[in-house]
């Protein structure tokens, strides 16, 4: 058995153990991949300040995010498909994101359905919100989150057109897969994988097929996104989705200042600073790159979260140094559930809590609302 220290023994073993186009899918950005890697590459050089001497007993990561309490301030992000990584992934993820004390997003692309996974919980979760053309499903979606006592609503703004993802068309990706003599090989070298699907009667989008209209065949996500997602999407459309569901609202994919300013005027508790991982606009920068400047414009006004390339507890800090006050994994958490099913999220979260509380001390601070630019090496040093 492979010894588990970081997240990238994680990602190692996913690789391993789901057929290439799935692990592609998860692991790829758009384009060039240039944000995508900038998303990592950014935190990587962001130095942190060592202090001694300091009394760090008793330390607490717990907080609060939209008003509700958490044991640390990570989330888990919405990621679509995520019932092909393991099966019965999301139901797998949400189990184990409340027994660490953490919200769980699910997406609208979800493969187990908001149905399926309320029924298999007991702890609400967070529901990931698409907007389509079909503004009736849309408010259908809405209502089911509420029915099924979600506790916030996560809207995402950055993909109303589908970022061009060179692996994923190279590989077909398709859900469910196709049975080309490409893909059997990809799925016959897993056969782990394979067997497990085999068992689960979740294996297509779970809160579209069968409620949305017109929608038989999700088979290519990139045609099937430019037919149903809805392009003419504009601020006006938020004010409609926050009466609807009436209840804590983040806005997902703020990067720009004037879009966090603009973000302010739909009372909505919450934006999220992200790139959608570097999956849809490549070139744009990354996420921890411009979120200092989107917290100096509206931190005092409104609470920050953010996410893209998040992969250690030492990310987490240095985001919450920047001013996040939530941050959000997407592939973090993955390649556990990838790898290892629920345990493997749960390896992922413990892995993630240890290095935050590790790296909090050595900084010499005890509460994360403690923690500021005066943590990191250059920003903000008084001396
Ligand atoms: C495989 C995959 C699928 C995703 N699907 C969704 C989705 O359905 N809805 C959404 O708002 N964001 C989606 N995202 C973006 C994540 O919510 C999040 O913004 C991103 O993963 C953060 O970057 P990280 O993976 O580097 O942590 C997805 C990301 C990945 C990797
Ligand atoms: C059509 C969108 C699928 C899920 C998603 O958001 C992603 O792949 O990034």
């Amino acid at each position: 058995m492979a010894v588990v220290c970081e997240i990238r023994d994680l990602e190692r073993l996913a690789r391993r153990r789901v057929p290439k186009m799935f692990f592609d899918y998860a692991n790829s950005g758009a384009w060039t991949e240039s944000t995508y890697r900038a998303n990592s590459e950014d935190f990587a050089r962001i130095k942190l300040r060592q202090r001694v001497a300091v009394d760090m007993s008793d330390r607490s990561l717990e907080t609060t995010l939209v008003g509700q309490r958490v044991s640390m301030p990570v989330v888990l992000a919405p990621v679509g498909l995520t019932g092909m990584q393991y099966p019965d992934g999301e139901i797998a993820a949400a189990r184990a994101a409340a027994a660490a004390g953490v919200p769980y997003t699910l997406s609208t692309m979800s493969i187990c359905s908001i149905e399926t996974v309320a029924a298999a919980t007991t702890t609400p979760f967070w529901f990931q919100l698409y907007v389509m053309r079909d503004r009736d499903f849309v408010g259908s979606l809405i209502d089911r989150a509420k029915a099924a006592g979600c506790s916030a609503l996560v809207l995402t703004l950055d993909l109303q057109i589908l970022g061009q993802r060179h692996n994923d068309i190279r590989n077909g990706l398709s859900t469910p897969p196709k049975f080309t003599p490409k893909h059997l090989w990809q799925m016959a070298t897993r056969p782990g994988w394979c067997l497990r699907m085999l068992r689960t009667r979740n294996r297509t989008f779970g809160n579209i097929v069968g409620h949305a209209k017109g929608v038989d065949d999700l088979s290519s996500l990139s045609s099937w996104t430019s037919q149903q997602f809805d392009p003419r999407l504009s601020w006006k459309d938020i004010e409609w989705v926050k009466q609807r569901w009436g209840g804590p609202l983040i806005l997902k994919g703020i990067l720009d200042v004037e879009d966090a300013r603009r973000a302010l005027d739909t009372g909505a508790d919450a934006i999220s600073v992200s790139n959608h991982g570097g999956r849809q606009l490549d070139g744009a920068p990354s996420s921890i790159s411009v979120l200092p400047e989107i917290v100096d414009a509206v931190g005092d006004r409104i609470e920050i979260h953010m996410d893209g390339g998040v992969r250690s507890g030492q990310d987490v800090l240095k985001a919450l140094c920047l001013g996040a006050k939530g941050v959000h994994i997407g592939r973090a958490y993955i390649y556990g559930l990838a790898a290892m099913g629920g345990p493997g999220v749960s390896l992922a979260l413990d892995i993630i809590r240890k290095e935050l509380d590790i790296t909090m001390a050595l900084c010499g601070e005890r509460r994360v609302a403690d923690l500021s630019r005066t943590n990191l090496y250059h920003e903000g040093r008084q001396d």
